[in-house]
């Protein structure tokens, strides 16, 4: 258990995450306008978006499949009939007055995201619901001294919320849900994901407890926190100003809070009491939203393999550590990558290059896989020259910088720069000879410290430009310093 030490005793980090996660979809939840990022600002604007009155919204079809698919991916339950509601509050990012949400009957029921925690255990997060509702539009305050701007083109896109239980217990597994659930999300392909676009946004519910107590303590919100190094620098902080509080005597006001990233630190926004007055309501514009049994069971059945069922495969059939199958799910295309170089091959050796040699590259060049110069099929054919014995695993390090700076066919590369292995042991022999007979001290100082084996071998190693093959050049070596 992860506890904060106190002036007056330990304490525990009680949390609860809302996610917005922006429904890929080419068009927003109740109109016919694009979604397209970085848009001239209120150039993708209907009337409906703008509120003009008289205009009536219309259920995107597509938005309710990817949030439907995306609760069956977090084995949540699906409602078949769920309503839309008003949430009203007066802001100028709403032009309606109003965002259309849901409240009561929300799509998606309860559900769970299994986490995995850093000693290798996991941990099940529950999902209290799942629903549909608008985005906001954008008001812009950096473009006029005295003046701010309003830009609708985000007013109306699709957003699914997904509530978590208050089930989080520290930063870390806060940032393993977070991590866990983009990598679903991803999978399914009903968000992207990218908290920079802002995609994907998090407010932060968090309170503290005594350790050893169980009732909950009030909880702040922390909104919007838009990456997931912020989401743990917001929790650190809030989590200790909560207890120092406490520990003067004082008491938590449930209120909204913002983080500022640029101080590290939370600040007050609005209090918030229980129940705020959205004045909810069926919005009557819509009908409830009804769901066909048989959709549902055809948009199960045709659901991709998810990140679990994935790793577990790859522990069964590939033999791979639990840890390592864990890396190489967590985004699909790494785990397409994988099983292209792995299939009829050494698997645990392709797990080894893509999570060595291979994401370290990538790393270096600050590259996503899709942009790699080393394909999976060329890492593939480099494994099979070291498993056929054309080159030695010390050329097949070389040789894999020299495809990652050609974007070359290792076998092509070794052709051209002569880089194979010499396994005749003619050569080897004649390279042994010509060590030994050259160093008759360290011959003599062998036969006391037979340590000094490995000098021999890297001598010659060294003289046969590395391709020696490894266990013929011991087989002789050990033969000729022994006789
Ligand atoms: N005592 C608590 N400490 C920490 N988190 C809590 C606590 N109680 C509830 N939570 C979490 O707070 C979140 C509440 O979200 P929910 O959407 O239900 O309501 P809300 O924040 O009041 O509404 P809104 O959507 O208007 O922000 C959930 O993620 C829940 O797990
Ligand atoms: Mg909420
Ligand atoms: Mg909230």
């Amino acid at each position: 258990m992860s506890l904060i030490k106190g002036e007056t005793g330990d304490w525990e980090i009680v949390m609860g995450l809302e996610v917005h996660a922006q429904v890929v979809s080419q068009a927003k939840l109740f109109s016919g306008a694009p979604t397209t990022f970085g848009a001239d600002p209120n150039t993708q604007v209907s009337l409906v978006d703008a509120a003009m009155p008289g205009m009536l919204p219309v259920i995107n079809a597509h938005c309710v499949a990817q949030a439907v698919r995306t609760g069956l991916g977090l084995n949540a339950k699906i409602n078949l009939r769920s309503v839309f509601d008003r949430k009203n509050y007066f802001y100028a990012d709403l032009p309606a007055g109003y965002q259309i949400s849901q409240y009561k009957d929300p799509v998606v029921g309860e559900g769970a995201v299994e986490i995995e925690l850093k000693d290798g255990a996991t941990k099940t997060i529950g999902i209290e619901r799942l629903h549909l509702e608008q985005d906001a539009a954008k008001l812009l305050h950096d473009q006029h001294p005295t003046q701010s701007y309003v830009d609708l083109n985000r007013s109306g896109v699709a957003l699914m919320e997904i509530v978590s239980r208050p089930d989080l217990r520290s930063s870390d597994e806060a940032a393993a849900y977070l991590t866990k659930l983009r990598s679903i999300l991803r999978y399914l392909g009903t968000c992207d994901g990218n908290m920079e676009e802002g995609s994907m946004r998090c407010d932060v519910n968090v309170s503290v407890r005594r350790a050893g107590t169980s009732a909950y303590g009030t909880r702040c919100e922390i909104k919007n926190v838009n990456s997931i190094r912020f989401v743990r620098q917001a929790i650190e902080h809030e989590a200790r100003r909560q207890i120092e509080i406490i520990e003067g005597g004082g008491t938590i006001t449930q209120e909204t809070r913002l983080f500022d990233p640029g101080k590290g630190e939370t600040r007050s926004m609005r209090s918030k009491e229980d129940a705020h007055d959205y004045r909810y309501f069926p919005d009557p514009d819509l009908l409830p939203l009804v769901l066909k049994e048989e959709d549902v069971a055809r948009w199960r059945a045709e659901l991709p393999e998810l990140p679990d069922a994935k790793k577990a495969r790859f522990v069964k059939d590939y033999g791979l550590s639990v840890y390592d199958a864990g890396v190489l799910v967590a985004e699909q295309e790494t785990a397409l990558f994988f099983e292209s170089v792995a299939k009829g091959r050494d698997a645990k050796q392709a797990a080894n290059w893509v999570t060595g040699d291979f994401f370290a590259m990538l790393n270096r060049r600050g590259v996503a896989i899709g942009q790699s110069p080393v394909s999976a099929a060329h890492l593939g054919r480099l494994l099979d020259l070291i498993a056929d014995g054309t080159i030695s695993g010390r050329i097949a390090k070389d040789l894999f910088v020299a495809m990652e700076e050609t974007g070359k066919d290792p076998a092509a590369l070794v052709e051209e720069r002569g880089l194979k292995q010499v396994t005749d042991t003619g050569a080897i022999e004649a390279a042994v000879r010509a060590v030994v007979e050259a160093n008759p001290d360290k011959v003599a100082a062998y036969k006391a410290k037979p340590s000094m084996f490995g000098w021999f071998v890297g001598q010659v190693m060294k003289s046969t430009g590395g391709k020696a093959n490894p266990k013929a050049v011991n087989d002789i070596l050990k033969k000729a310093l022994d006789a």
